[in-house]
């Protein structure tokens, strides 16, 4: 696919910055487990990139568990306030925040977590790094994005927080997930694909640009500053 140089850089976070996509995957399978159910990796890749509420939805109806969506939030929160505080960040992303930091590139967040869940990520072991972004959009509770991934919604609402307002063909976004590359498009971006090794080729296909590691990215290529030799 053809790549066009861009000034502004969106980050999504679950399992892409963090691996919290891996304690997503023992939470909700330490919930479903109860009532015998199996949380594949198929159901998973319907709901990577929902809003919280969404998710919920999601996975009670297809596994046709006996509980409301509410009690399944409640009972999945239990389990993130366990696992979440240990999270570990993924290969190479903190050399790539750093460096665009280092070099006023702006760089923006945009995660479908909540404000809550944020904080049960990133204030134990990784504030440091995450106050490197001065603009932060946290889907599942901010009222100005109506729609989770795939919608674009959160793209743009992230990208109208930078004071410069740049163009939607202006922003790169990082993600993980096929829901977050849909979101991209929809949006007008470009991105990058950074996915989990089961997920098809065939999901793939929309991304700018498909890597296997952070450590494989070179700025440059998107007319970005290139790392020091
Ligand atoms: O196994 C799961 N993966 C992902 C999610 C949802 O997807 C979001 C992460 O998507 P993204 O990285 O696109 O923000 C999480 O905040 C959560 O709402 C989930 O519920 N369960
Ligand atoms: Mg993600």
């Amino acid at each position: 696919m053809e790549i066009r140089p861009i000034t502004h850089v969106l980050f999504d976070m679950d399992g892409l910055i963090l691996n919290t996509e891996d304690l997503y995957t023992v939470a909700f399978q330490n919930v479903v487990s109860q009532y015998g159910k199996e949380y594949t990796f198929e159901l998973k890749l319907k709901l990577m990139g929902s809003q919280s509420h969404e998710t919920a939805e999601i996975v009670v109806s297809n596994l046709d568990l006996p509980i409301t969506p509410e009690e399944f939030m409640k009972q999945t929160e239990k389990q993130f306030e366990l696992l979440f505080p240990d999270t570990k960040l993924m290969p190479g992303v903190k050399r790539l925040i750093e460096h665009l930091h280092k070099n006023n590139v702006p760089i923006g967040l945009a995660t479908s977590s909540s404000l809550k869940s944020y904080e049960l990520k990133v204030n134990k072991h990784h504030k440091e790094l995450f106050s490197l972004f001065p603009y932060k959009t946290m889907g599942s509770s901010d009222p100005e994005v109506k729609r989770g991934k795939p919608h674009p919604d959160i793209f743009l609402v992230a990208a109208s927080r930078f004071p410069d307002k740049p163009k939607p063909e202006q922003c790169l976004v990082f993600e993980d997930a096929p829901n977050g590359v849909k979101a991209a498009r929809a949006a007008g971006m470009q991105v990058v694909l950074v996915p989990d090794p089961r997920v098809d080729k065939s999901l793939t296909t929309e991304a700018t640009l498909v890597l296997k590691s952070l450590e494989d990215f070179k700025p440059e290529v998107f007319g970005l500053p290139p790392f020091d030799k």
